[in-house]
């Protein structure tokens, strides 16, 4: 008899929807494992400010890419052993991240990496392709979206409770300008795709939202 695949819940959606916080938590209440994708495409940005490389050079990010060691341990991210936690959430490390990403051998590479992080009992996986590229055949797709008014304060409460100052139309330029490079460039854009469940939480608390999808869930995981 073969052995049932391993469960996966793949929610995609633009910077600063929420995936991340409510992904999580679904993870959490589900007692599965959580993959954070952004982090590997951040982690990436941040060797390659580490190694003092180029933003233009393909070849050398997914070697550096291919090289780097990471772990996810004590609430941090470590990359070549080092603490690499705070680096990452910086905007400046979103916007390199974004970059990084739209060449095809950086995605080539990540791609085994993050399939990696499917083990029992259950994988909750967030980014941009999650649904449409690396776990296609995910039991549930969620694309979580918000207003982009309402991205932007999220994101600005939350880089002032860090204490990384940013001024709000900033916030919303980068956003604004990460969006639209997320969603046109040829490998794996974001996007809604039609097998994926639509959710909006501009109005909505991530409370909400969590509940949303664990109905969602359950739903479909009833015999
Ligand atoms: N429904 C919600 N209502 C209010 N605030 C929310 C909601 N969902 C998330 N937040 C807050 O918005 C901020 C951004 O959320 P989060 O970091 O999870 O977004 P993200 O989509 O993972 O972003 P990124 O793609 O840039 O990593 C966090 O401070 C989080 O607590
Ligand atoms: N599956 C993914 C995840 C992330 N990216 C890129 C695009 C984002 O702008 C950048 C940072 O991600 P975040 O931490 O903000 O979720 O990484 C991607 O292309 N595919």
């Amino acid at each position: 008899m073969s052995e049932a695949p391993v469960p996966v819940i793949a929610i995609d959606g633009p910077s600063a929807s929420g995936k991340g916080t409510v992904a999580e938590r679904v993870a959490r209440e589900l007692g599965w494992h959580y993959l954070d994708s952004g982090a590997l495409y951040r982690l990436v940005a941040v060797a390659a400010a580490r190694a003092g490389l180029s933003l233009d050079d393909e070849g050398r990010l997914a070697e550096t890419c291919a090289a780097m060691t990471i772990e996810f341990r004590d609430g941090k991210a470590w990359l070549d052993g080092i603490d690499a936690s705070e680096d990452l959430r910086s905007e400046a490390t979103g916007i390199a991240a974004s970059k990084v990403a739209a060449y095809p051998r950086v995605r080539t590479v990540l791609l085994t990496r993050q399939r990696g992080f499917r083990r029992l009992p259950g994988l909750v996986a967030d980014g941009r392709d999650m649904g449409s590229v690396v776990f296609p055949e995910a039991r549930l797709k969620v694309f979580l979206t918000a207003a982009l008014p309402v991205r932007a304060e999220r994101r600005h409460k939350q880089l002032m409770e860090k204490g990384m100052y940013a001024k709000m139309p900033d916030v919303v330029e980068d956003l604004r300008r990460r969006d639209e490079r997320d969603a046109t460039r040829p490998v794996a854009p974001l996007r809604h795709y039609s097998d994926a469940l639509f959710l909006d939480t501009s109005g909505m608390t991530a409370d909400a939202a969590v509940a949303t999808i664990l109905g969602w869930w359950r739903e479909r995981s009833e015999p």
